[in-house]
């Protein structure tokens, strides 16, 4: 930094501020801000920055400033947005700022084919040119490419891959209309796997890989999208300004009235799965919604009998939640189905094409298999608890709704078929590291996933470029990164990581959140990513007990998990008196919904739902029922094996 000339210093409320050193302290200097002379303060040393010399001009490339720095980084992101200039390179990284409005002429046609064979670089920086390069790497290296879309919720990752797949199949096409059909089948996909949240009325809440497929001469053939991390949770439950999947409330809006009668739909306030946020949005229209999906449907080959298949399973999903329990007032400990949720039960029954009778009975107790000591492969009915039953009831309507969600998927694959491709460019759409003031299950989920992503590109950018500038005998000073495998390790290890220790608390008889949290800290005292919750600099996390958190140390920052519900929400899996019972659905579209469940898969003698007898409530003790299994087929039937 040279003398009297401006820096960029941290402002405690208003980001970097341009300002003067004036004085210098032992680990901070006084800055005095130039847009309020003889006004100071304090930032630390490490956090000032020198300013470019003009601060309002703006570079395409930020590599191309004179001082690459944080804080010249984001005047210049800054600067070029208030001129509706949306991107702006790092090299060949690109950074994109949602405009939040309509830039049309910046994805016409015209600028479609401005871009087209042009090197990185000689145009000004745009998503198409990302896209140009990938397709131009590919036909010269003869290898698939891959690009990574990440950002926050909102942050435009789905719009700017939706230009890229445009920009690909229009530019690189045979004249089949493969992005007309991927644009027609999206909001199907959104339908299902969108939702409105705090930060966004359409939020993916799912994360996928579209790959575009190209033959030998290296022209658009076919399509795949591929999906992860479907947030289930959000199936039973919405915080109060959230809502749950699109399709939900569409039904209920405007399905017409012979499907609300066939499929006993009535206003959203009286489902369960909808009433916890809000039922309706301004900005979002449920009954165009639906005749718009409707259409979408119709446009990519859905005929009706395939409609009403999601319709009803969606119906089916809303109906179960509704059903309720009480304790059962006998010395059995368990619980029955309360008289209101009666019709509940029965219509979730009849959507799904089970016998009500099996139903309440599997929700209301839990059969399984032994496998040591007496007689091996005795059936054990179990009766469950009320909240046992609660978590039955939502680990049913999580599996019927995600095997649908994969249904979904599938069926949007089959638009855009293909016999055989030479190589794929892949597009990643995917959350960002997430951090909130409160964080549970699913922020652990995303931010070990962007653990992985970042240990990817410490892999491909930083340590393998850099060992080509070496051989190359570049004299490039090396950059230095933190190896982030240990992080990877806290989570996956063997027994030891996080999700493990997670999957373990699931398989105890009393499983506790509290427990759980114990047994992470126990495993991990003095590992450098975790600590307990009172460690961390934020006072709000310092009220949260050692047995209700941790804080794990990621690449991108500290942050503090909440650890009350996770296991639940790990907790997917359904009993196997539950999945045995809906891969035997009399509904062909439900049984086939599960029918590549490990319970199913291949096995010559399955474990049968009608196998199990129906008798009266089940007594205190869990009662041998029939004997009829194998091993083998008991460790198919179970996906956490208990041992009784
Ligand atoms: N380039 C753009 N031009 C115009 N509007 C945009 C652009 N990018 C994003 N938007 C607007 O911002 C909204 C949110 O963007 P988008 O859904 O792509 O975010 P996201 O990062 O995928 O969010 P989530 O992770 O929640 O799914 C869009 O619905 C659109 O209105």
């Amino acid at each position: 930094m040279e003398d009297g000339k401006p820096v960029w210093a941290p402002h405690p409320a208003d980001g970097f501020q341009l300002g003067t050193i004036v004085d210098i302290g032992a680990d901070s200097l006084s800055i005095e801000p130039l847009k309020q002379k003889g006004k100071t303060f304090l930032a630390p040393v490490n956090q000032v920055f020198p300013a470019e010399d003009d601060v309002n001009k703006h570079v395409e490339d930020n590599c191309s400033l004179m001082y690459l720095n944080e804080a010249t980084l984001l005047n210049n992101v800054r600067v070029r947005y208030s001129k509706d200039k949306i991107y702006t390179f790092v090299a060949n990284i690109l950074i994109a700022v949602n405009p939040y409005y309509d830039l049309p002429k910046l994805y016409s046609p015209e600028t479609i084919s401005k871009y087209r064979g042009r090197s990185l670089g000689t145009l000004p920086p745009h998503v198409y040119a990302i896209a140009d390069k990938a397709y131009r790497d590919m036909k010269v290296l003869k290898m698939s490419q891959s690009i990574i879309v990440s950002g926050e919720s909102g942050a435009g990752k789905t719009e700017n891959t939706k230009f890229v797949l445009r920009y690909l199949t229009s530019s690189y096409g045979t004249g089949q209309d493969i992005d007309e059909r991927i644009v027609e089948a999206n909001p199907l996909l959104e339908a299902f796997g969108n939702a409105k949240t705090v930060r966004n009325n359409n939020s993916s809440r799912f994360g996928k890989f579209v790959e575009i497929h190209f033959n030998e001469k290296n022209a658009v053939v076919g399509g795949f999208v591929s999906h992860y991390l479907l947030e289930k949770s959000r199936i039973c439950r919405q915080s109060k300004e959230e809502r749950n999947y699109h399709i939900f409330y569409r039904l209920c809006a405007g399905a017409p009235e012979p499907i609300r009668q066939k499929f006993h739909l009535s206003s959203p306030d009286t489902f369960r799965h909808m009433k916890a946020g809000p039922l309706k949005d301004p900005l979002l229209d449920d009954h165009g919604d639906f005749n718009r999906m409707s259409g979408a449907m119709k446009k990519i080959g859905l005929d009706d009998t395939e409609k009403l298949d999601l319709f009803r399973v969606v119906a089916g999903v809303l109906h179960l939640g509704n059903v309720d329990f009480e304790e059962a007032g006998s010395t059995s400990g368990g619980c029955t189905i309360k008289n209101q949720s009666s019709q509940a039960l029965e219509h979730c029954a009849e959507l799904l094409g089970l016998e009500e009778e099996d139903l309440r009975v599997s929700l209301t107790s839990r059969v399984m298999l032994t496998t040591a000591g007496g007689a091996k492969g005795t059936v054990i009915k179990v009766p469950l608890k009320v909240e046992q039953a609660n978590n039955a009831r939502d680990a049913l309507a999580k599996a019927v709704y995600s095997r649908l969600f994969d249904h979904v998927v599938t069926r949007v694959n089959q638009c855009f078929p293909f016999d055989s491709s030479a190589n794929f460019i892949g597009v990643l759409d995917i959350a960002g590291f997430e951090y909130f003031e409160h964080n549970s299950f699913e922020q652990f989920c995303i931010n070990y996933c962007n653990e992985k992503l970042q240990q990817f590109f410490n892999e491909r950018i930083l340590k393998e470029e850099q060992e080509l500038y070496q051989r190359e005998g570049l004299g490039v000073n090396e950059v230095h990164y933190v190896d982030n495998q240990d992080c990877i390790d806290l989570v996956e290890a063997k027994m030891v990581g996080v999700l493990d220790i997670l999957d373990e608390e699931n398989r105890l008889p009393q499983p506790s959140d509290q427990h759980f949290t114990d047994t992470v800290h126990n495993k991990h005292k003095n590992h450098f990513r975790l600590t307990v919750p009172r460690k961390s600099k934020l006072s709000v996390h310092r009220n949260v007990r050692d047995d209700e958190g941790f804080i794990i140390r990621h690449f991108a920052g500290a942050v503090c998990y909440e650890t009350t519900k996770f296991v639940e929400k790990n907790n997917d899996a359904l009993h196997m008196s539950l999945e045995c019972l809906v891969s035997e659905s009399k509904d062909r579209f439900v049984r086939e919904l599960f029918e590549n469940s490990n319970n199913s898969r291949d096995g010559k003698q399955k474990f049968r739902w009608s196998q199990i007898e129906k008798d009266p409530p089940p007594p205190p003790i869990p009662i041998p029922i029939s004997l009829f299994s194998t091993e083998k087929q008991i460790n198919k039937c179970t996906r956490r094996p208990f041992l009784f």
